[in-house]
């Protein structure tokens, strides 16, 4: 029997875990705080965006939202990162990507306050990651990580192979695979455009992370028997019926072969939320000097 892992549970189950920290500091006087910044108008990124910000009213961690339209010069951006950075009541800031063309986005990352970049993305933080001693996980391999977690699939040991290699999925993903640490210890393989026979890799495989935002290009016949499947992808593509969710994941052959395996939607999508409500309540509590338990 395939088991199915359930995102939308195992973030729920996250979120419960955060009540108790957060009334702790709220009680504190520091209400946890995550402040967003969108300056695109695809309905998808609005979605999330507000995906996010309800995700954190459920919980009681305080919102901003900023919403820019998408051709203000780069220079409010910065002024209003930099507002973001001073505000103390604001522990979080989450710059929602894709940003327009005539804004830097390396520039954007590096004008956040590393303490308060939820998202891992600034290069302190990428650093501090890579060297072992992270300071925030990036919210979708993290949320990889629970998940694997929640399934029982053990890393250590284990062949993983990680399918893309961009800095917000593929290469901080591989990062937490290899470490010295709960969660790691897997021996490692990234794949990507470039690679020589995918599916020879994937084959010798006990996990598989697909992240290369091609929609079902892994196959159940690219897979052994036995492997665990973790579908990063989320692609939105045109059918008969009108437009659908898929991943990078061909599901239906895939689970034919997989012992476990992440439905989309409701796999790494509904984790990559909780991970950042993860995130913000650690920046909060390191604000408040309060040592906080996380799940
Ligand atoms: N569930 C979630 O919370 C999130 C989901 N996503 C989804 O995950 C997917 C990946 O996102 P992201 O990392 O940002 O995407 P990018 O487009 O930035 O990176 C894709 C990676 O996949 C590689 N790749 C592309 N085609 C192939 C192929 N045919 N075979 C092997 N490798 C390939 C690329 O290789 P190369 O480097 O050579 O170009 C690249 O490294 C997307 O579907 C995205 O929507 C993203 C973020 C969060
Ligand atoms: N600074 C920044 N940080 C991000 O983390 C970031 C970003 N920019 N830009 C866009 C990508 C994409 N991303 C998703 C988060 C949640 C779901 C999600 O919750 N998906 C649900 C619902 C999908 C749906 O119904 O549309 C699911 O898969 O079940 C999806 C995608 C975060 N990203």
């Amino acid at each position: 029997m395939t088991e199915i892992i359930d995102g939308n549970e195992v973030a729920q189950d996250i979120r419960n875990g955060l009540l108790d920290s957060i009334e702790t500091l709220t009680d504190a006087g520091t209400t946890p705080c995550l402040a967003t910044v969108l300056m695109n108008d695809d309905p998808a990124s609005e979605t999330y965006v507000s995906m996010k910000h309800k995700d954190c009213e459920e919980v009681g961690i305080a919102t901003r939202d900023i919403e820019l339209d998408p051709d203000t010069p780069a220079e409010e951006l910065f002024d209003t990162i930099d507002e973001l950075n001073a505000d103390p009541e604001v522990h979080g800031i989450l710059v929602q990507m894709p940003l327009p063309d005539h804004v830097d986005e390396r520039e954007v990352l590096r004008s956040i306050d590393p303490a308060k970049d939820v998202d891992g993305f600034h290069p302190e933080n990428v650093g501090r990651l890579v060297a072992g001693n992270a300071r925030y996980k990036p919210c979708t391999p993290h949320g990889v990580q629970k998940l694997l977690a929640a399934a029982d699939v053990e890393t250590e040991g284990a062949e993983a192979v990680v399918v893309g290699r961009s800095n917000i999925v593929g290469k901080p993903m591989a990062n937490l695979l290899i470490q010295k640490d709960e969660g790691g210890n897997a021996t490692t393989t990234v794949c990507h455009s470039r690679t020589d026979d995918l599916a020879e890799k994937t084959r010798a495989a006990d996990i598989v992370i697909a992240a290369a935002g091609v929609p079902e290009m892994i196959t159940g016949e690219m897979l052994s028997e036995g492997t665990v499947v973790i579908d990063v992808g989320i692609n939105r593509v045109e059918t008969d019926e009108g437009s659908e969710l898929v991943g990078d994941v061909d599901y239906d052959s895939a689970k034919e072969k997989a012992s476990a395996i992440t439905p989309v939607p409701g796999g790494v999508g509904p984790m990559t939320r909780a991970m950042l409500l993860w995130n913000t309540v650690k920046a909060a509590g390191d604000v408040a000097g309060i040592e906080v338990d996380l799940p």
